[in-house]
């Protein structure tokens, strides 16, 4: 807490000021990707390749029946089109006996070992089935004719249309070839990846370790959340669940150090506590500032390496980062001192302490995705800081395009008054508005830079129709 007691100033106030790229860059360049661990491939899934994964085996290992919507005439060898397939129950074939009526000499289903196609003769296929010894494509049972079993049994097919050779066979190899990498390092797994891994049999897997993240808030005045009753000057304590949140919300491991009373020995123990819990990375809230009770700074300094103290960002002024050298387990503790004000904490863990745990589980590019917006608001500049506008970012049809027209852009609206205690203007954000530090206002329907916050696809309707006619 800034108390304004007349007592010296914290070494707060010599900090030179960065940038936010600068103290990114510097954040990243201090930040080491953690250690690979083996994990069964379900529990891989949100997690980062450490190596290559290599399909040991063709995918498909044998010739299978597929229905491929081939995308132009039915003759053209399918090896050359592109199409995409699903399963198929026909025939299979030997392709140069061409059409007319044949005796259905048994059945292939999936899971069933094939026999050998004589000519002139076809086999009743199931979908996924694995093509015969001496067939060469398979014909849709749309294109054939069941003529009915003969005195002895055997069943008779008219087959309709000509096929060429491969036509409806997914080949040995095509989705996956033996030996081929699959996913490489530094890939994110997902669902699509978890299904891949299990495809290739790969079921243990090397992934970067997730970061460990303890979370601290610091203030006389901070209390619970659940606080029946708050006294003059108290607070409930949202900096502390909202940043557990966060950083679970990227997957680390976190662990909740509470609140420390404002005094150096109690932020001090909660430092310890740190280390001794194991974490990564430090996040505390509050006490960053220019008070004679801001213990962040001070503590840093003489346990570690203070990199910055100050950033040139509205809001988030007073962000510091720093670096605990913790020698008896041979690693570091780095440490993010974060401004109590709430947004100022959410949007600095955006900023500096997102890339930071991206590059620790093995990002390969851990920096926020930056885009273009519209804005759809006046936005009032600051004349001293860049500001970081929250904002919601929505796909929309430009202003003045016709009714109808191909066309849309992301157009971002304001949450509101952006001061840096007033939550709700971080309410449904997807996006921080990089506002350029300068004297007016920015008018509605300027294009400026974004980065991306959580998941745009979320973002709010409308959305474009579905079916749009392509632009000629
Ligand atoms: N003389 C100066 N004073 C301040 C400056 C400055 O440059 N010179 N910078 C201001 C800026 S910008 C910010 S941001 C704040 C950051 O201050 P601290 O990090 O030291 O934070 P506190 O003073 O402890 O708290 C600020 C504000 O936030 C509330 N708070 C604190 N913790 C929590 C929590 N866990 N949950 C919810 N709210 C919290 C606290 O009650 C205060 O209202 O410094 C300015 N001062
Ligand atoms: O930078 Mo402080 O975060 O304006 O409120």
């Amino acid at each position: 807490m800034a108390a304004p007691s007349g007592a010296p100033a914290t070494p707060s106030a010599f900090y030179k000021m960065l940038s936010v790229p600068d103290a990114v860059e510097l954040i990243l360049a201090e930040t080491e990707p953690l250690p690979a661990v083996a994990l069964p491939f379900q529990a891989a899934a949100r997690h980062t390749l450490a190596a290559d994964v290599r399909a040991a085996e063709p995918v498909p290992g044998f010739r299978a029946s597929i229905k491929v919507d081939w995308l132009c005439d039915k003759a053209i060898p399918p090896a050359a089109i592109p199409g995409s397939a699903s399963g198929q129950d026909g025939y299979a074939v030997l392709s140069s006996d061409g059409p007319g009526e044949y005796d259905v000499a048994f059945e292939a289903f999936a899971g069933v070992a094939p026999q050998t196609l004589q000519p002139s003769t076809v086999a009743y296929i199931g979908t996924g089935g694995p093509l015969p010894e001496g067939a060469d494509a398979v014909v849709q049972i749309e294109d054939t004719e069941f003529l009915g079993a003969g005195p002895d049994g055997t069943k008779r097919v008219r087959i309709k249309i000509s096929v060429a050779p491969g036509y409806d066979v997914r080949q040995v190899g095509s989705d996956m070839a033996a030996g081929e990498v699959v996913l490489r390092a530094g890939h994110h797994i997902d669902a699509a990846e978890v299904g891949i891994l299990a495809t290739v049999g790969a079921t243990t897997v090397q992934v970067h370790r997730k970061p460990h993240v303890a979370v601290l808030s610091t203030g006389d005045e901070v209390c619970e959340p659940d606080a029946p009753t708050l006294q003059l000057g108290q607070i409930r304590d949202a900096n502390r669940a909202m940043l557990l949140a966060a950083a679970a919300g990227t997957g680390a491991k976190v662990t909740d150090l509470g609140i420390a009373r404002d005094t150096a020995a109690n932020v001090e123990a909660a430092l310890d506590r740190a280390i001794a819990e194991g974490a990564d990375v430090l996040l505390t809230t509050g006490g960053v500032s220019m008070g004679d009770k801001d213990f962040i700074k001070p503590l840093l300094e003489r346990r570690g390496t203070v990199f910055f103290g100050k950033v040139k960002m509205k809001p988030g002024k007073p962000l510091t980062f720093a670096k605990v050298p913790v020698p008896e387990q041979n690693r570091s503790l780095l440490v993010f001192g974060l401004p109590g004000n709430p947004v100022s904490s959410l949007v600095t863990f955006h900023l500096a302490v997102v890339p930071c745990l991206r590059k620790m589980e093995g990002w390969q590019e851990p920096r926020l995705r930056r885009i273009h917006v519209r804005t759809a608001n006046d936005i009032k500049m600051d004349p001293e800081r860049p500001e970081y506008h929250r904002a919601i970012a929505h796909w929309a049809r430009p202003v003045g395009a016709p009714e109808g027209a191909v066309c849309g852009e992301l157009v971002a609206a304001s949450t509101g008054g952006q001061i840096s205690s007033r939550l709700l203007s971080l309410r449904s954000a997807n996006v921080l508005l990089e506002i350029p530090q300068a004297a007016g206002v920015l008018p509605a329907n300027t294009v400026v830079s974004a980065l991306v916050l959580g998941d745009l696809g979320a973002m709010p309707v409308p959305e474009v129709p579905a079916h749009t006619q392509l632009p000629a």
